[in-house]
């Protein structure tokens, strides 16, 4: 249930305390943020990026940008500006790239070589090391690229081989995955013909957005059977384009369920991306009784946006249906933490692909919820959470989670320890600047107790409770 704490773990502790109150400024949006500097290298001239999430995940993916020829700076102003080559133009590495602990980064990259006369080698952490590459290279095989060589079960580390001309397919995909989508479309944008993608459940539609800001011609329909349908013509000439990077509703569901658990807490949480492929969590918390006010819905770099109102309050169990996955995958763990403060039972559907997260995440949050004293089981792959809303004892806490290098783990049961009755320790934090760097510095300004505790303090309370 608990993986011992090493040296090089930072685990930390979270206590119940003061409610939480003021302004949380959520940084950039992750998925736009690494499709922005890939889009800026593709496009001729410089494209200036405004608000870019600067954690660890899409700084490798500026490092992959840099090595296909592009040129990435930060300005004194915090923007970043990308003076791209061109659609079919990227050179080839000279050096393997390193994507960390990013699904993102390397399957995006994937497509992007997968479709250039260019080699390069793929390699990332242990967790990145684990997850299924697969369900990319297949469809880029069927355009003409090759992968050289890879580790078992077509895993990192891994050589794919280009080519200049890739095969313009017509792709339906078998997993729900805005990655898989986005690769195939990268590779097809310098193909000679028009590469189209069905996705059966529509997932995030960041690359599309940002395929027509950079000057794509795409067409989207949907097929008699409700399937969404994207074709994109191939080999255009994208020019740069100036993108304002939104804040990011999957980091700031942190703050917002933290503040739906401690009584008396008010946070507001200023441009938030409300983009309806995103908003599932708002949704299901919204349905579960929690006091969130959406206000100022605009659009910023097109991208809807509003400011966020979560005020203290109780919460009841219900049914999330499989067909919202796709729009909160990533907000799970967060959902399951609010979900063992709510009154009454929580059922989770469809939630196979949590499996091949950077931990398997169904597993990783049933372990640190029954850690906590929370009755939690997962039948299929479906998550059951008991709440604890009303009972005697609310949610006991002091347990210790095993993160296995997994930053949303790490962070929601951070925010579950400020609502336990005893404090709640996870064995290792350094993930958490993988999508959120200033994620304790933050809540702490909130008014959260998150804190260091020894290595040895948090493998005693691994121990006990086992
Ligand atoms: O395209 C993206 O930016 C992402 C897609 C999702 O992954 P899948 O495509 O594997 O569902 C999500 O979990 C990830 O954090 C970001
Ligand atoms: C799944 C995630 O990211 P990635 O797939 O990019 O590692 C995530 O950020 O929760």
């Amino acid at each position: 249930m608990t993986a011992p704490a090493t040296d090089r773990n930072t685990p930390l502790a979270a206590r119940a305390g003061a409610p939480l109150r003021g302004r949380a400024d959520i940084p950039g949006d992750k998925s736009i943020s690494h499709r922005a500097l890939l889009f800026g290298a593709l496009a001729t001239g410089r494209t200036r990026i405004r608000g870019l999430l600067e954690g660890h995940d899409v700084l490798a993916t500026a490092a992959a940008a840099r090595a296909f020829g592009a040129a990435v700076e930060r300005a004194a102003d915090g923007s970043w500006c990308v003076d791209g080559v061109g659609v079919g133009a990227l050179l080839e590495p000279a050096a393997p790239l390193d994507f960390g602990n990013s699904g993102t980064g390397a399957r995006l990259v994937m497509g992007l070589v997968g479709g250039h006369g260019i080699t390069a080698r793929f390699d990332g952490d242990a967790s990145l090391r684990k997850r299924p590459m697969g369900r990319v290279l297949s469809p880029l095989e069927s355009m003409g690229a090759r992968v050289v060589a890879c580790a078992e079960g077509g895993r990192l580390p891994l050589t794919l081989q280009g080519t200049q001309d890739p095969l313009p397919i017509s792709y339906r995909l078998p997993v729900a995955s805005a990655q898989v989508k986005s690769a195939v479309l990268l590779c097809g944008l310098n193909s000679p013909g028009t590469t189209t993608v069905i996705e059966p459940e529509p997932t995030r539609d960041h690359t599309e957005r940002m395929l027509a800001h950079f000057g794509a011609s795409l067409a989207i329909s949907t097929d008699s059977d409700g399937a969404r349908r994207i074709a994109l013509a191939g080999r255009p000439q994208l020019r740069a384009r100036d993108v304002v990077v939104p804040a990011d509703p999957s980091s700031a569901a942190f703050p917002i369920v933290a503040a739906l658990i401690v009584p008396g807490s008010a946070v507001t949480i200023p441009g938030v991306m409300v983009n309806p492929s995103r908003a599932g969590m708002i949704a299901t918390l919204v349905e579960m009784g929690a006091r969130i006010t959406l206000s100022d819905r605009r659009e910023d770099g097109g991208e809807p946006v509003a400011d966020i109102l979560v005020e203290a309050g109780p919460l009841n169990g219900i049914e999330v249906p499989a067909a919202r996955a796709p729009s909160m995958i990533d907000e799970y763990p967060a959902l399951a933490v609010a979900a063992a403060f709510a009154h009454g039972t929580t059922v989770m559907r469809g939630l196979s692909e949590l499996k091949v997260k950077e931990s398997d995440r169904l597993a990783a949050v049933a372990a640190g919820l029954a850690a906590n004293g929370v009755e939690v089981r997962v039948e299929g792959d479906d998550l059951i959470v008991e709440g604890r809303g009303g009972r005697t004892g609310g949610v006991p806490g002091g347990g210790c989670v095993a993160t296995h290098l997994d930053h949303r783990i790490a962070m929601a049961f951070l925010v579950m320890g400020l609502g336990t009755e005893r404090p709640v320790i996870v064995d290792d934090s350094s993930m958490i600047a993988t999508s959120f760097p200033d994620f304790v510095a933050l809540m702490t300004r909130l008014g959260a107790d998150i804190s260091p505790v020894a290595a040895a303090e948090a493998a005693a309370a691994a121990g006990t409770a086992r």
